[in-house]
Formats: structure tokens, C-alpha cells, sequence
């Protein structure tokens, strides 16, 4: 079957840094797979390259075998790829709902007609609502300002507004970042529920929940795989507990 992802000898440099070294990767569909490393090891630039914020200097990008290498952000989330962010993109002063349906409607092309558009339009309140149940929110939660939300709170509905649009591929960085044990749980729980189904690139720094979650798992060191493998696999790599697990120890 044609894997979701597939990554081919992607390289970037920044100036004279090596960023992203010869990455190959590929993920079958349904496949929750965990991008690990230290800091500075090149995750973020890795995602950003999938999702098509940043140019490789080389190397190719595959969804569903489609090359889109070249091909825009925009493109890629039509053909269902979406990604969250490591750092909080929501608008604080708007509600939560207003935070969906502004999602909706960028998802439609439609985010400039906005302000006239949500009054009117009882579809987005319930597609709001909707997202919301999907990750485990309360419709109650609609008419609360983000800037009310705790910071769990507002990962989660960072999580609710990347799965707008019903991705089949989703980037994730660092979902569990500053969650709190119980936040982090649900987090787990929710990100349980899409394997099979969604196909997922999760870097994440928790590494009880990526060992817990993760199908397989990349191990990136200065911008270059060093291992893949499943969490056993990868417990007992030698090159990966001296590179990086041991480190952390
Ligand atoms: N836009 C940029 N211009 C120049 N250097 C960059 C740029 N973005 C990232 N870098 C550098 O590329 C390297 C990889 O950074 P990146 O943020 O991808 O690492 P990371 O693995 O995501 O780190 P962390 O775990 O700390 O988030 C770092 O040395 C970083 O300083």
C-alpha cells in the first residue's frame, strides 16, 4: 500500500549549519510515529519541511505518493496533512468557539468574511461544538475567552482546531509541552484513540508517553536519523542511549 509519508534524503541548511541530514523516512498509514532528539536536533525543521513553511535544500516529500515536494502549505492540507505548533497560535482574546470556526473557515477560504459570517451561521456553531466533543471539551467551553483557558486547556484546543477538516495525516510538535500530569494523560488517551486511523508524526519530549504511544519512533541527532525502530527496538540501541537517551539521564 502507498505509505501516507514519505521522505526522501531531505536535506537543509541554514547558511553554513546542516539542519537536516539525508532524513528518510516513510509511514504507513495509521501509523502513529514519534521524532525524537535533543534539543537542537532538527524536529521542528523536519516538520516544517513536511508541511511546507520551509524549502528544503534538497530531497522530496511525499503524501499518499504524491510528490509535493515543491507544492504549497495550502496544497498539502488538501490533501490532508495539517500540523500544530510547539508554541500556542490561538487568539487569545476570542472564545474558543470563535478560535474553531476561525479555523473552519480558513479551512473554506473564507477567514476575511469572519466577522460577518459566525452570527449568521448556526452550521459553524455546531461544527465547532463537534471538534470540540472530538478531543473530550465540553460544548460548555464554547463561549469561554482562551485567555481564560489554563495552558492544558488551550493545548487541547490547539489539538481540536489541527484536526479540523478531518486530516489523514498530522504533524504534532510537542502537544504535551508544559501539560500537567492529568493534562498529559488526557493528551495520551486522546492521541490512543487515532492510531489506526490517523496517521501521525509526533515529536514530543515526554518520553514515557512516546514510548507508551509511538508504533515506531526516529531518532534524530544533529539533523540525521540514527535509529528507527519500535520502542523495544529503540530501548535497546546502543548508539541511541549513548546519542541521546543517556544523555538525558
Ligand atoms: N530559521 C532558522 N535559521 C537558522 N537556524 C535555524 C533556523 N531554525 C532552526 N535553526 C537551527 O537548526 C537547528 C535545529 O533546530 P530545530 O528547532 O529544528 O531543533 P529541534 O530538534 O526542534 O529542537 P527543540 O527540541 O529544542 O525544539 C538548531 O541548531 C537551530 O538553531
Amino acid at each position: 500500500m502507498t505509505p501516507a509519508l514519505q521522505v526522501n534524503r531531505l536535506n537543509k541548511y541554514f547558511g553554513g549549519l546542516h539542519a537536516t541530514r539525508d532524513v528518510s523516512m516513510t509511514l504507513p498509514r495509521g501509523e502513529l510515529h514519534a521524532v525524537i532528539g535533543p534539543n537542537g536536533a532538527g524536529k521542528t525543521t523536519l516538520i516544517s519541511q513536511l508541511f511546507g513553511e520551509l524549502r528544503p535544500s534538497s530531497g522530496q516529500v511525499l503524501i499518499e505518493g504524491r510528490d509535493v515536494t515543491h507544492r504549497p502549505t495550502h496544497e498539502r492540507a488538501g490533501l490532508g496533512m495539517a500540523r500544530s505548533f510547539q508554541i500556542t497560535t490561538l487568539v487569545r482574546d476570542l472564545t474558543v468557539a470563535e478560535n474553531v470556526i476561525l479555523a473552519l473557515l480558513a479551512r473554506q477560504g473564507h477567514a476575511g468574511r469572519f466577522w460577518r459570517r459566525v452570527d449568521r451561521n448556526a452550521g459553524l456553531q455546531a461544527d465547532a461544538a463537534g471538534a470540540l466533543a472530538r478531543i473530550g471539551m465540553p460544548a460548555t467551553q464554547l463561549g469561554r475567552r482562551v485567555s481564560d483557558l489554563s495552558h492544558g486547556e488551550q493545548r487541547m484546543l490547539e489539538l481540536a482546531i489541527a484536526m479540523v477538516g478531518d486530516p489523514t495525516l498530522i504533524l504534532l510538535d510537542e502537544p504535551m509541552a508544559g501539560l500537567g500530569s492529568e493534562e498529559s494523560r488526557a493528551m495520551t488517551r486522546f492521541l490512543a484513540q487515532l492510531k489506526g486511523k490517523t496517521t501521525v508524526l509526533l515529536v514530543e519530549h515526554d518520553m514515557e508517553a512516546v514510548f507508551e504511544l509511538a508504533d515506531r519512533l526516529t531518532v534524530l541527532v544533529r539533523g540525521e536519523v540514527v535509529a528507527v525502530g519500535t520502542p523495544a527496538q529503540i530501548r535497546d540501541d546502543e548508539r541511541v542511549r549513548d546519542a541521546y537517551l543517556g544523555e538525558d539521564a
